[in-house]
Order: structure tokens, then sequence, then C-alpha cells
């Protein structure tokens, strides 16, 4: 599940500025990343969207580990900096039960990427159209 924001709804700067986060989210090292990964390793690699290539990873989260998904730039896809910061500053601000959450980003170097939580159960879109999931509520 996307957000369908443009960046002409939030006001950015310049395309490699944070924006000022009403609700701050982490941010994540390029290491952090790259371990989580295996160096962005296709064997870790779940798929792939409007930003780029879609991953799984471990992440520490204070004592502990938990699985996340990385959403990596390329910025020869079609969605560039500036999309990326609308998704930052409009799903930071975000919290809802059915609306995944974005657990913070990476802005480091050449690196961007988006962290949001691990749905195990995939994407609505994935259970409507790939897999014809036949859904048990009206
Ligand atoms: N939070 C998540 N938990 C589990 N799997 C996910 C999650 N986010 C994305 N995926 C997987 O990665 C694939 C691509 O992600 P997604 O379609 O959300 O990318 P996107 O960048 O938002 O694309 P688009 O811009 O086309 O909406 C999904 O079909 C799904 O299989």
């Amino acid at each position: 599940m996307m957000l369908t924001g443009t960046a002409k709804d939030v006001k950015i700067s310049s395309p490699c500025t944070p924006p000022t986060l009403e609700q701050p989210c982490r941010r994540f090292s390029v290491a952090e990343l790259s371990s989580a990964t295996h160096n962005f390793d296709k064997r870790w690699c779940i798929g792939h969207g409007g930003f780029g290539m879609v991953y799984k990873g471990m992440i520490s989260n204070g004592p502990t580990k938990s699985i996340y998904v990385i959403k990596r730039l390329n910025f020869m896809s079609n969605q560039g900096a500036p999309e990326f910061w609308v998704e930052v500053k409009l799903l930071s601000r975000l919290r809802h039960c059915n609306l995944v959450h974005l657990i913070g980003y990476c802005n480091g170097g050449k690196e961007m990427a988006l962290v949001y939580e691990y749905m195990h159960n995939g994407s609505l879109f994935d259970h409507l159209h790939k897999k014809g999931t036949i859904l048990t509520w009206p």
C-alpha cells in the first residue's frame, strides 16, 4: 500500500534536504541497511515498486532485532528525491492500524531508502491481483 502524495502537496526546500518533520522518525545509516540486506543482495529482495527494489532485513531495535522492509530509491526510477521526502513527511504523521508504518529513512551519501514495518501476509494488492485471495470481510 502506498500513499499517493505528490511533490506539490508538501513543500520541500531542496530535493536533497530533509523536510522538517512534525513527527520525527528514525534515521538509519547506510551501514545499518547494508548490513541488514547483506549489501542489498538479491536474495533479500522481496519485490519491486515505484522507488526501486524492495528488500527485507533484520535491524536492531533496542535490545532485539526485527524484520523490516527497505525500499531503496533507484535514481533511474520515475520517482526521485522529492517523492521520497513527500513519503517521509506524510507517512511519519500517519499512524493507523490499517496503514503500514513508516519506521524511518536513510539519507546518506548517494543512498536513500525508506524503512517500513514488515507485513507478514504481504500486500493487499498482491492478494487481490496476484494471489486471487477471497477476502473474508465485506
Ligand atoms: N511493508 C511490507 N511488508 C511486506 N511486503 C512488502 C511491504 N512493502 C512492500 N512489500 C512487497 O514489495 C512489493 C513492492 O512494494 P510496493 O508495491 O509497496 O512498492 P511501491 O514502491 O510502493 O510501488 P508503487 O509506487 O508502484 O506503489 C509488494 O508487492 C510487496 O510484495
